[in-house]
Protein backbone atom coordinates (compact mmCIF):
# COMPACT_ATOMS: atom_id res chain seq x y z
CA UNK A 1 0.00 0.00 0.00
CA UNK A 2 1.30 3.64 -1.06
CA UNK A 3 0.97 6.12 1.66
CA UNK A 4 1.16 9.55 1.11
CA UNK A 5 2.75 11.99 3.27
CA UNK A 6 2.01 15.53 3.79
CA UNK A 7 5.02 17.75 3.30
CA UNK A 8 5.38 18.43 7.00
CA UNK A 9 6.12 15.04 8.07
CA UNK A 10 7.84 14.10 4.70
CA UNK A 11 10.64 16.79 5.93
CA UNK A 12 10.46 15.67 9.83
CA UNK A 13 11.47 12.32 8.23
CA UNK A 14 14.15 13.31 5.95
CA UNK A 15 15.27 15.48 8.80
CA UNK A 16 15.27 13.05 11.84
CA UNK A 17 16.77 10.46 9.40
CA UNK A 18 19.58 12.50 7.87
CA UNK A 19 20.51 13.27 12.24
CA UNK A 20 20.09 9.55 13.32
CA UNK A 21 22.36 8.62 10.57
CA UNK A 22 25.12 11.77 11.23
CA UNK A 23 24.54 10.55 14.85
CA UNK A 24 25.88 7.14 14.32
CA UNK A 25 28.32 7.92 12.48
CA UNK A 26 29.80 10.16 15.09
CA UNK A 27 29.22 7.71 17.85
CA UNK A 28 30.24 4.65 16.31
CA UNK A 29 32.09 2.79 19.01
CA UNK A 30 31.08 5.20 21.63
CA UNK A 31 28.66 3.81 24.16
CA UNK A 32 26.76 7.06 24.85
CA UNK A 33 23.55 8.07 25.02
CA UNK A 34 22.62 11.25 22.37
CA UNK A 35 20.81 14.08 23.90
CA UNK A 36 17.73 15.79 21.82
CA UNK A 37 18.37 19.39 21.65
CA UNK A 38 14.82 20.02 21.99
CA UNK A 39 13.80 18.39 25.24
CA UNK A 40 17.73 16.56 26.33
CA UNK A 41 15.99 13.50 26.18
CA UNK A 42 17.53 10.47 24.83
CA UNK A 43 17.33 11.30 20.74
CA UNK A 44 15.37 7.98 19.66
CA UNK A 45 12.66 9.03 22.49
CA UNK A 46 12.28 12.38 22.45
CA UNK A 47 8.91 12.41 23.14
CA UNK A 48 8.48 15.80 21.15
CA UNK A 49 10.00 14.10 18.42
CA UNK A 50 7.86 10.98 18.41
CA UNK A 51 4.78 13.23 18.95
CA UNK A 52 5.28 15.04 16.05
CA UNK A 53 4.64 11.79 14.12
CA UNK A 54 1.72 10.25 16.18
CA UNK A 55 0.10 13.38 15.99
CA UNK A 56 0.44 12.87 11.82
CA UNK A 57 -1.26 9.98 12.50
CA UNK A 58 -4.79 11.09 11.99
CA UNK A 59 -3.89 12.35 8.58
CA UNK A 60 -2.51 9.27 8.43
CA UNK A 61 -5.50 7.11 9.02
CA UNK A 62 -7.54 9.68 6.79
CA UNK A 63 -4.94 8.52 4.04
CA UNK A 64 -4.51 5.38 4.38
CA UNK A 65 -8.22 4.13 5.46
CA UNK A 66 -10.36 7.11 4.38
CA UNK A 67 -12.11 9.30 7.32
CA UNK A 68 -15.03 6.44 7.05
CA UNK A 69 -12.80 3.10 7.72
CA UNK A 70 -14.96 0.12 7.02
CA UNK A 71 -14.23 -3.60 8.91
CA UNK A 72 -12.91 -4.55 5.28
CA UNK A 73 -10.61 -1.46 5.10
CA UNK A 74 -8.89 -2.66 8.46
CA UNK A 75 -8.54 -6.30 7.04
CA UNK A 76 -7.28 -5.22 4.13
CA UNK A 77 -3.90 -3.95 6.81
CA UNK A 78 -3.82 -6.66 8.44
CA UNK A 79 -1.91 -10.14 8.00
CA UNK A 80 -4.00 -12.54 9.74
CA UNK A 81 -1.79 -14.65 11.43
CA UNK A 82 -0.99 -18.37 12.47
CA UNK A 83 2.62 -19.28 13.84
CA UNK A 84 2.49 -20.87 16.38
CA UNK A 85 4.21 -24.69 15.88
CA UNK A 86 1.11 -26.84 17.59
CA UNK A 87 -1.70 -25.57 14.42
CA UNK A 88 -3.17 -27.80 12.86
CA UNK A 89 -4.84 -28.89 9.37
CA UNK A 90 -8.14 -27.43 10.27
CA UNK A 91 -6.70 -24.51 11.83
CA UNK A 92 -4.99 -23.63 9.05
CA UNK A 93 -8.02 -24.34 6.76
CA UNK A 94 -10.14 -22.27 9.42
CA UNK A 95 -7.63 -19.17 8.80
CA UNK A 96 -7.58 -19.08 4.81
CA UNK A 97 -11.66 -19.35 5.23
CA UNK A 98 -11.37 -16.51 7.69
CA UNK A 99 -9.10 -14.73 5.38
CA UNK A 100 -11.17 -15.04 2.52
CA UNK A 101 -14.19 -14.03 4.21
CA UNK A 102 -12.70 -11.00 5.77
CA UNK A 103 -10.39 -9.74 2.85
CA UNK A 104 -7.26 -9.42 4.69
CA UNK A 105 -4.05 -8.63 3.22
CA UNK A 106 -3.06 -12.30 3.43
CA UNK A 107 -2.52 -15.06 5.73
CA UNK A 108 0.89 -15.68 7.55
CA UNK A 109 1.37 -19.34 8.31
CA UNK A 110 4.87 -21.49 9.04
CA UNK A 111 6.74 -22.84 5.50
CA UNK A 112 4.91 -26.09 5.99
CA UNK A 113 1.62 -24.76 5.68
CA UNK A 114 2.68 -22.38 2.30
CA UNK A 115 1.52 -24.73 0.00
CA UNK A 116 -2.12 -25.53 1.55
CA UNK A 117 -2.63 -22.26 2.22
CA UNK A 118 -2.04 -21.27 -1.05
CA UNK A 119 -4.46 -24.48 -2.42
CA UNK A 120 -6.97 -23.34 -0.02
CA UNK A 121 -6.66 -19.48 -0.94
CA UNK A 122 -6.76 -19.99 -4.84
CA UNK A 123 -9.43 -17.67 -6.45
CA UNK A 124 -10.16 -15.48 -3.35
CA UNK A 125 -7.35 -13.17 -4.31
CA UNK A 126 -5.47 -13.36 -0.80
CA UNK A 127 -1.64 -13.52 -0.80
CA UNK A 128 0.15 -16.06 1.33
CA UNK A 129 2.83 -15.03 3.74
CA UNK A 130 5.28 -16.68 5.52
CA UNK A 131 8.26 -16.36 7.24
CA UNK A 132 11.92 -16.96 6.96
CA UNK A 133 14.59 -17.89 9.41
CA UNK A 134 11.95 -18.07 11.99
CA UNK A 135 12.14 -17.20 14.86
CA UNK A 136 15.80 -16.80 15.42
CA UNK A 137 17.44 -15.60 12.52
CA UNK A 138 20.40 -17.29 13.18
CA UNK A 139 20.60 -19.20 10.13
CA UNK A 140 22.84 -18.91 7.23
CA UNK A 141 22.02 -16.25 4.59
CA UNK A 142 22.05 -19.20 1.16
CA UNK A 143 19.63 -21.10 4.11
CA UNK A 144 17.53 -18.28 4.38
CA UNK A 145 17.80 -17.85 0.76
CA UNK A 146 16.70 -21.57 -0.20
CA UNK A 147 13.73 -21.32 2.55
CA UNK A 148 12.47 -18.71 0.75
CA UNK A 149 12.99 -19.92 -2.93
CA UNK A 150 11.44 -23.24 -1.82
CA UNK A 151 8.37 -21.16 -0.29
CA UNK A 152 7.83 -19.35 -3.47
CA UNK A 153 7.61 -22.56 -5.34
CA UNK A 154 4.69 -23.79 -3.13
CA UNK A 155 3.13 -20.70 -3.43
CA UNK A 156 4.44 -17.81 -1.38
CA UNK A 157 3.70 -13.91 -2.43
CA UNK A 158 5.19 -12.64 0.55
CA UNK A 159 8.19 -13.42 3.37
CA UNK A 160 8.72 -12.08 6.31
CA UNK A 161 12.59 -12.59 6.96
CA UNK A 162 14.29 -12.10 10.31
CA UNK A 163 17.40 -10.76 10.48
CA UNK A 164 20.85 -12.05 12.22
CA UNK A 165 20.33 -10.49 15.97
CA UNK A 166 23.18 -11.53 17.03
CA UNK A 167 25.12 -10.53 14.13
CA UNK A 168 23.71 -6.83 14.42
CA UNK A 169 24.52 -6.47 18.43
CA UNK A 170 28.20 -7.89 17.39
CA UNK A 171 28.54 -4.17 15.30
CA UNK A 172 28.45 -6.54 11.71
CA UNK A 173 26.61 -4.67 9.77
CA UNK A 174 27.51 -5.77 6.87
CA UNK A 175 26.93 -9.03 7.28
CA UNK A 176 23.45 -8.06 8.70
CA UNK A 177 22.96 -6.77 5.54
CA UNK A 178 24.51 -9.71 3.25
CA UNK A 179 21.75 -11.99 5.33
CA UNK A 180 18.87 -9.19 4.20
CA UNK A 181 19.81 -9.42 0.63
CA UNK A 182 20.29 -12.88 0.18
CA UNK A 183 16.27 -13.18 1.29
CA UNK A 184 15.51 -9.82 -0.96
CA UNK A 185 17.09 -11.09 -4.01
CA UNK A 186 15.42 -14.39 -3.72
CA UNK A 187 12.26 -12.95 -3.74
CA UNK A 188 12.34 -10.16 -5.86
CA UNK A 189 13.48 -12.86 -8.24
CA UNK A 190 9.69 -13.61 -8.70
CA UNK A 191 8.53 -10.39 -7.35
CA UNK A 192 7.58 -11.08 -4.18
CA UNK A 193 7.45 -9.17 -1.47
CA UNK A 194 10.20 -9.02 1.26
CA UNK A 195 9.85 -7.69 5.17
CA UNK A 196 12.38 -7.80 7.08
CA UNK A 197 12.17 -8.58 11.28
CA UNK A 198 14.37 -6.46 13.44
CA UNK A 199 12.76 -8.06 16.82
CA UNK A 200 12.61 -4.83 18.55
CA UNK A 201 12.83 -6.07 21.68
CA UNK A 202 15.99 -7.31 22.14
CA UNK A 203 17.48 -4.13 20.41
CA UNK A 204 18.45 -0.86 21.52
CA UNK A 205 17.39 2.37 20.09
CA UNK A 206 21.25 2.47 17.82
CA UNK A 207 20.33 -0.93 16.94
CA UNK A 208 16.86 -0.75 15.80
CA UNK A 209 17.97 2.29 13.52
CA UNK A 210 21.10 -0.02 12.34
CA UNK A 211 19.15 -2.76 11.99
CA UNK A 212 16.25 -0.20 9.69
CA UNK A 213 18.83 1.19 7.56
CA UNK A 214 20.22 -1.98 6.45
CA UNK A 215 17.02 -3.36 5.88
CA UNK A 216 17.16 -0.21 3.73
CA UNK A 217 20.29 -0.68 2.02
CA UNK A 218 19.32 -4.60 0.89
CA UNK A 219 16.26 -2.96 -0.67
CA UNK A 220 13.78 -4.67 1.25
CA UNK A 221 10.25 -3.57 1.25
CA UNK A 222 9.08 -3.66 4.70
CA UNK A 223 10.35 -3.61 8.18
CA UNK A 224 8.82 -5.46 11.00
CA UNK A 225 8.86 -4.86 14.54
CA UNK A 226 8.14 -8.56 16.40
CA UNK A 227 8.09 -12.26 15.60
CA UNK A 228 5.31 -12.70 18.31
CA UNK A 229 7.96 -15.19 20.12
CA UNK A 230 10.31 -13.04 22.02
CA UNK A 231 9.87 -11.29 24.95
CA UNK A 232 8.07 -8.30 23.24
CA UNK A 233 5.62 -7.17 21.08
CA UNK A 234 5.19 -3.77 18.71
CA UNK A 235 5.25 -0.72 20.43
CA UNK A 236 4.34 2.88 18.97
CA UNK A 237 7.56 4.59 19.93
CA UNK A 238 9.40 1.39 18.01
CA UNK A 239 7.02 1.93 15.17
CA UNK A 240 7.20 5.67 15.14
CA UNK A 241 11.34 5.55 15.31
CA UNK A 242 11.00 2.58 12.59
CA UNK A 243 8.89 5.10 10.16
CA UNK A 244 11.69 7.90 10.89
CA UNK A 245 14.75 5.82 9.98
CA UNK A 246 13.02 4.39 6.78
CA UNK A 247 11.33 6.97 5.09
CA UNK A 248 8.05 6.84 3.25
CA UNK A 249 9.32 4.47 0.51
CA UNK A 250 9.13 1.68 2.49
CA UNK A 251 6.48 -0.14 4.73
CA UNK A 252 6.47 -0.59 8.69
CA UNK A 253 4.64 -3.46 9.63
CA UNK A 254 3.62 -3.99 13.35
CA UNK A 255 3.66 -7.57 15.06
CA UNK A 256 3.46 -8.71 18.04
CA UNK A 257 0.40 -8.22 20.61
CA UNK A 258 -1.61 -6.09 18.93
CA UNK A 259 -4.72 -7.29 20.36
CA UNK A 260 -7.41 -5.20 19.34
CA UNK A 261 -8.92 -2.33 17.31
CA UNK A 262 -7.72 0.73 19.75
CA UNK A 263 -4.02 -0.77 19.52
CA UNK A 264 -4.18 -1.53 15.67
CA UNK A 265 -5.27 2.00 15.30
CA UNK A 266 -2.18 3.62 17.98
CA UNK A 267 -0.14 1.45 15.43
CA UNK A 268 -1.00 2.69 11.87
CA UNK A 269 -1.20 6.51 13.49
CA UNK A 270 2.80 5.79 14.93
CA UNK A 271 3.85 5.11 11.19
CA UNK A 272 2.53 1.30 10.66
CA UNK A 273 1.25 0.32 7.12
CA UNK A 274 1.02 -3.13 7.53
CA UNK A 275 -0.62 -5.03 11.10
CA UNK A 276 0.36 -8.64 11.61
CA UNK A 277 -1.75 -10.38 14.54
CA UNK A 278 -2.99 -13.36 15.43
CA UNK A 279 -6.28 -11.52 16.42
CA UNK A 280 -7.00 -10.04 13.60
CA UNK A 281 -10.98 -11.54 12.97
CA UNK A 282 -11.21 -10.02 16.73
CA UNK A 283 -9.65 -6.37 15.30
CA UNK A 284 -12.52 -6.32 12.32
CA UNK A 285 -15.09 -7.42 14.54
CA UNK A 286 -14.35 -4.31 16.12
CA UNK A 287 -14.02 -2.22 13.17
CA UNK A 288 -17.41 -3.36 12.38
CA UNK A 289 -19.36 -2.69 15.55
CA UNK A 290 -19.26 -6.33 16.57
CA UNK A 291 -18.87 -8.30 19.76
CA UNK A 292 -15.85 -10.09 19.34
CA UNK A 293 -16.04 -13.79 20.99
CA UNK A 294 -14.65 -15.67 18.59
CA UNK A 295 -10.60 -14.77 18.84
CA UNK A 296 -9.91 -13.74 22.54
CA UNK A 297 -7.85 -11.24 23.32
CA UNK A 298 -3.89 -12.47 23.86
CA UNK A 299 -1.96 -11.51 27.10
CA UNK A 300 0.32 -8.66 26.86
CA UNK A 301 3.77 -9.27 27.22
O1 LIG B 1 4.22 -12.08 12.81
C1 LIG B 1 3.28 -11.90 13.54
C2 LIG B 1 3.22 -12.31 14.93
O2 LIG B 1 3.62 -13.62 15.11
C3 LIG B 1 1.86 -12.12 15.47
O3 LIG B 1 1.96 -12.00 16.85
P1 LIG B 1 0.71 -12.16 17.79
O4 LIG B 1 0.45 -13.64 17.86
O5 LIG B 1 1.15 -11.61 19.12
O6 LIG B 1 -0.45 -11.42 17.21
Amino acid sequence: MVVAYDGELERLVEQITEEIVARLERERGIDQAALCSCTSECFNRCPERIKRVVDAGAARIGLVLGATASARDWASLIDHTLLKPEATESDIRRLCEEAARYGFASVCVNPFWVKSAACLLRGTGVPVCTVIGFPLGATLPDVKAYETRRAIFDGAHEVDMVINIGALKSGDDCTVEYDIRAVVEAAHEHNVLCKVIIETALLSDEEKVRACLAAKRAGADYVKTSTGFSKGGATVADVALMRQVVGEEMGVKASGGVRDLSQARQMIEAGATRIGASVGVKIVQEAGGQNSSSQDAKPAY
